[in-house]
């Protein structure tokens, strides 16, 4: 079975489509992104897939359990959880019960998550004060710690600095390759996950393409996609778009792409 299946998927809010009949299967394992410019409806996607909005038309099928990955918000310094009891809020939205037992299950799979994302050595400080790179990683468990089949992810990469985000893009891959979890990632930042993706689906406007890297990330497709001159560049192992319009646009963030 496959972990996303959308058949002739629309979505409209108000007499706005923010896309109509999209086809996507993402099989068992997949790595896919899905790009696109601000207000393209890229959370919007990954809110369907998980019951939080309603397709205009069409169907939405998971082939198993999410994980979410929400987008990220800096977490307050005086917010008291410790990473490790962050990590187990991903554990409670998925099973209920307090027994003896469940909490046995609980505290292992816990540690699992935790060990599984490097982040043993800070999991027991305050959430509040590690870096975003160590708060990330402990995102990243919180989606896993309840075995996810399809892990949705929404810009797991933003605001961190490129070692880290290669830290969490490799976590990732590393899960879906090791347990066959189909990954959905939302991102602004092509760059980091270009030696890791499968497929791309891009949004502009109401149109999309779906291929791969070498099949959308042309001057041709985002010329047509975003209806004026774009060209894609490959520099150094890297794409660089110039032309889509966007301060920070879907193909390596403005300020990688202008200072490398
Ligand atoms: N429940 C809703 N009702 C009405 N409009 C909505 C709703 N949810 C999202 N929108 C609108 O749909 C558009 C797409 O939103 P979405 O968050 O999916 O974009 P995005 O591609 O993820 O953008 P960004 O890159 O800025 O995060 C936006 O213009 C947003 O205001």
């Amino acid at each position: 079975m496959s972990g996303v299946e959308l058949r002739s998927a629309s979505l409209k809010f108000g007499d706005r489509t923010l896309w109509s009949d999209l086809d996507l299967t993402v099989a068992p394992g997949e790595f896919v992104a899905v790009l696109g410019p601000n207000g393209s409806g890229k959370t919007s996607l990954l809110k369907v897939l998980l019951g939080q909005n309603q397709l205009t038309s069409g169907t939405a099928t998971l082939g198993g359990k999410p994980g979410y990955i929400p987008q990220q918000k800096a977490i307050d310094e005086g917010v008291p959880l410790r990473g490790r009891d962050f990590v187990g809020l991903g554990w409670d939205g998925h099973r209920w019960g307090i027994g003896f037992r469940e909490r046995k299950n609980r505290r292992a799979a816990v540690d699992l998550a935790i060990d599984s994302v490097g982040a043993s050595a800070f999991a027991d400080d305050p959430l509040g004060r590690m870096s975003g790179g160590e708060q990330q990683r402990l995102r990243v468990a919180q989606a896993l710690v309840g075995d996810p089949d399809v892990l949705l992810c929404d810009e797991p990469l933003l605001s961190l600095d490129l070692a880290n985000q290669q830290v969490v893009a490799h976590l990732i891959d590393r899960r879906r390759r090791t347990h066959s979890t189909s990954v959905v990632f939302v991102t602004h930042e092509i760059n980091p996950i270009l030696p890791v993706v499968d497929r791309i689906v891009y949004l502009v406007d109401g149109k999309f393409r779906i291929g791969t890297t070498d099949e959308v990330m042309t001057s041709a497709v985002l010329s047509e996609l975003y209806n004026t001159d774009v060209e894609v560049l490959r520099v150094r192992g890297r794409l660089v778009v110039i032309g889509t319009g966007d301060a920070m646009d879907a193909l390596g963030s403005s300020h990688h792409a202008g200072t490398e």
